[in-house]
């Protein structure tokens, strides 16, 4: 029996980490961060095959709108974002969308609204390495297009702009990480110099999906549902209906455009 390799521990065409194998991936792929949205959202979709959940990574492929589509979560930050997107590429993924949260930084965006990221900054360790493979934290244009056309079709509220990418929820978002009496947490004014940036969102993986995918040839973009403010310090406390929308918007931008008569990126 053939020995699995270390330095690439696929067996029979299937990953180390995703629970699925050749035929099971769609080239039009969706995002989220949160296993349990794969679930939440696999009602809205027809024809669906549930492959199951291996750590962070829960995936299932359908249709919607007609069209094949694959959810598959990521997990939050970077490290399980890169083996999402590399064996989903490695399985036939072509083009792939985050939709997932962030906290708007601008006081005008508010909660409930949407974002289709055209490029992404921040300090991620995973995107870091992946520009020495040369990768960069822009959207293709043509998704990005795609996902404004779309909410504007249906009538939601979404604006193309920069977002900044952090591997820290707490500290580097200057939220309070310590709860120790009578102390108060050092400061690190992160949001402040995200803003002074242009950044308009805060969250986790944009930054990776844009460099990564670039670097080993997917086309790719991030939707975002505002689920908090960070100038008004509004939070959404339920966002179904937001990650509801997240898949009408970018399940119609992949639906409505003929992929195939575009070239990339
Ligand atoms: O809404 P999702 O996709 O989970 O993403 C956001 O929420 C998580 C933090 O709560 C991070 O992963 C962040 O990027
Ligand atoms: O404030 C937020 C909201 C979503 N995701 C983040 O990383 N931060």
């Amino acid at each position: 029996m053939a020995k699995t390799s270390a330095a690439f521990p696929w067996k029979n065409g299937r990953p180390p980490h995703l629970p699925c194998g050749p035929g099971d991936i769609a080239e039009n792929v969706l995002t989220p961060g949160d296993p349990d949205r794969v679930r939440l959202l696999a009602d809205m979709m027809e024809d669906v095959t549930d492959f199951g959940r291996k750590r962070e990574f829960a995936v299932i492929t359908g249709t919607y709108e007609g069209q094949r589509l694959t959810i598959c979560s990521t997990g939050i930050g970077g490290p399980s974002t890169e083996i999402a997107l590399v064996e989903l590429a490695m399985l036939g993924a072509k083009r792939v969308v985050r939709i997932g949260g962030m906290s708007s930084l601008v006081a005008d965006y508010a909660v409930g609204t949407f974002i289709a990221v055209d490029s992404a900054i921040g300090d991620t360790g995973t995107a870091l390495t992946y520009r020495a493979a040369g990768g960069k934290a822009q959207a293709s244009p043509q998704i990005s297009q795609g996902l404004v056309n779309a909410a504007t079709e249906l009538g939601l509220a979404c604006r193309p702009g920069m977002v900044a990418s952090t591997d820290s929820y707490y500290f580097g978002q200057d939220r309070r990480f310590r709860s120790i009496e009578g102390s108060s947490d050092p400061y690190g004014n992160f949001i402040d110099r995200f803003q002074a940036q242009g950044a308009i969102g805060v969250e986790m993986e944009s930054e990776i999906i844009l460099t990564v995918g670039g670097a080993i040839g997917l086309q790719t973009g991030c939707l975002l549902g505002v689920h908090g403010n960070r100038a008004t310090d509004e939070w959404l406390d339920d966002y179904e209906t937001t990650q509801r929308n997240l898949l009408r918007i970018a399940g119609r931008a992949f639906s409505s455009t003929d992929w195939e008569l575009r070239s990339q990126p």
